[in-house]
């Protein structure tokens, strides 16, 4: 009835909690599959391999042609962009301010002077009124009527002041060169704007290049091609900084998509192994411990006994005529009543008892702190429940029992087999005597069965 040479092999021990899920071998080589193509695709990154990535694609004005991207890409920005335009603004405001001391020198404080200095105070406030309100309000710098009421404000103040300096045309020409780079480089705005205000410029600059009657065709153009040159340089310098931006972006991201899946890849990998572990300790029928898990615990136990010095009981127990049964009502059946058995005989015992599975239809419990005279009176509440145990899957006239060895481990004992053994025979002769009974190892009626 009970292999105790084996004990050894099969050192086994109790699990209460059954796992949640099962695991079938092709999801799992599955899931491995996923984790290990991540982990390759991570180290082709590593190693610079980047034909195997795709470059997001671009539209004409540099933006991504996918719009949740690029309105990934707009919030991301968003912080730094108001940072720049703050920046811009104020350094705008600043020019403009100083020019106001060019300004005087050239004319001395007259009327046109009055004017110029009202158009570039103007100019100025209306800049640093907006930088601060993007210092407040981030989200400003995204929006088109703020940057682009600026845009126009600024634009049209700097138009305004070539009528009314008398300056050489030469040096409103470079004013507007360098109007154009900032709209270009220095003021963050989508590329249809920046265009649309450098063409506002640009037609500005035509209608007050008309102001000089005197001025040659060839100063006329030498204006419009600077000017031109100056939007083509901007352009394409903007083009090289928004698509090498955004393929950083799209880097980032796609780096940022890898991690999260590793990471998720990671944790149910972390759960599986958890459910892998639990598999491999728990008896799969009747969800409590499996032989050698019981043993890894009762022998943990039984070292702990014999360092404090307290009893250890073990008890076997053994479904009466099972055979009988699985042959009656079929195998099935003997399943359902052998898991309906095993977790009755836990709603019996402590959390600190061990229970499992020894094999087949017979369990083995480890009562830490409990001498025999414990031992029997749970081994009777136990076998007394399962006689009572209402077995719907069974015949009303079919009576289900058990009968339980029980035994003690003995001080100088340092291993289980011995208290096993006992155990064992006890409850042999518990079946000799007619079953349904609680037989503790070395007492009278155990005596007198042995010499019957
Ligand atoms: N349904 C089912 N039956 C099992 C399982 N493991 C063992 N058995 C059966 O349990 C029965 C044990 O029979 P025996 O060892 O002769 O003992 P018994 O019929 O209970 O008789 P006694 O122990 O003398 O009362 C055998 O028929 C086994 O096939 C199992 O996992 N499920």
């Amino acid at each position: 009835m009970l292999d105790v040479c084996n004990e050894a092999a099969h050192p086994g021990n109790r699990l209460r909690g059954r796992p949640t899920r099962t695991i079938s071998g092709r999801s799992l080589s599955r899931r491995r599959g996923a984790v290990n193509s991540i982990l390759s695709r991570k180290e082709s990154m590593a190693a610079g391999n980047n034909e195997a990535r795709e470059a997001p694609l671009l539209d004409w004005r540099s933006e991504f042609q996918d719009a949740a991207l690029e309105a990934l890409h707009r919030r991301t920005m968003l912080a730094q962009d108001a940072q720049q335009l703050c920046y811009a603004l104020l350094a705008i405001a600043v020019i403009f301010l100083a020019f106001i001391l060019a300004d005087v020198t050239l004319l001395g404080v007259g009327s046109d002077f009055l004017a110029l200095l009202a158009i570039r105070t103007f100019v100025a406030l209306c800049c640093m009124a907006l930088a601060m309100a993007v210092k407040l309000q981030p989200a400003l710098a995204h929006r088109r009527l703020p940057v682009n009421l600026a845009y126009l404000v600024g634009i049209s103040g700097l138009l305004l002041t070539i009528p009314l300096h008398p300056g050489p045309v030469g040096l409103h020409i470079a004013t507007m060169v360098v109007a154009s780079t900032t709209l270009y480089l220095l003021v963050p705005n989508r590329l249809p704007w920046i265009l649309a205000w450098n063409a506002y410029l640009l037609l500005g600059f035509t209608v007050a290049l008309g102001y000089w009657s005197d001025l040659s065709p060839g100063m006329l153009a030498s204006g419009l091609l600077l000017l031109g040159f100056a939007n083509l340089l901007g352009w394409v310098t903007l083009n090289r900084l928004n698509r090498l931006q955004r393929r950083q972006f799209a880097l980032l991201v796609e780096e940022r998509e890898n991690n999260r899946q590793l990471q998720s890849e990671i944790e149910e990998r972390r759960l599986l192994e958890q459910q892998l572990r639990i598999m491999a300790s728990t008896d799969h029928l009747t969800g409590i411990a499996n032989r050698r898990h019981f043993f890894e615990l009762a022998e943990r136990e039984l070292n702990r006994s014999r360092r404090q010095g307290i009893p250890l009981a073990i008890c076997m127990v053994d479904i009466d005529l099972f055979k009988e049964l699985n042959d009656h009502h079929g195998h099935a059946v003997g399943d359902l009543v052998l898991a309906t058995v095993a977790s009755c005989c836990e709603s019996v015992l402590r959390e600190t008892d061990i229970i499992g599975r020894y094999g087949g239809e017979e369990f083995v419990i480890a009562l830490p702190q409990a001498d025999t005279t414990t031992a029997t009176t749970i081994a009777e509440r136990l076998r007394k429940k399962v006689s009572l145990l209402s077995l719907p899957m069974l015949s009303d006239t079919a009576v289900l029992s058990v009968t339980v060895g029980i035994s003690r481990v003995e001080e100088d004992e340092t291993t289980l087999t011995p208290a096993l053994l006992r155990a064992d025979e006890a409850l042999y002769e518990g079946k000799a005597q007619g079953r349904n009974r609680v037989v503790v190892a070395g007492s009278p009626s155990s005596r007198d069965a042995i010499e019957a």
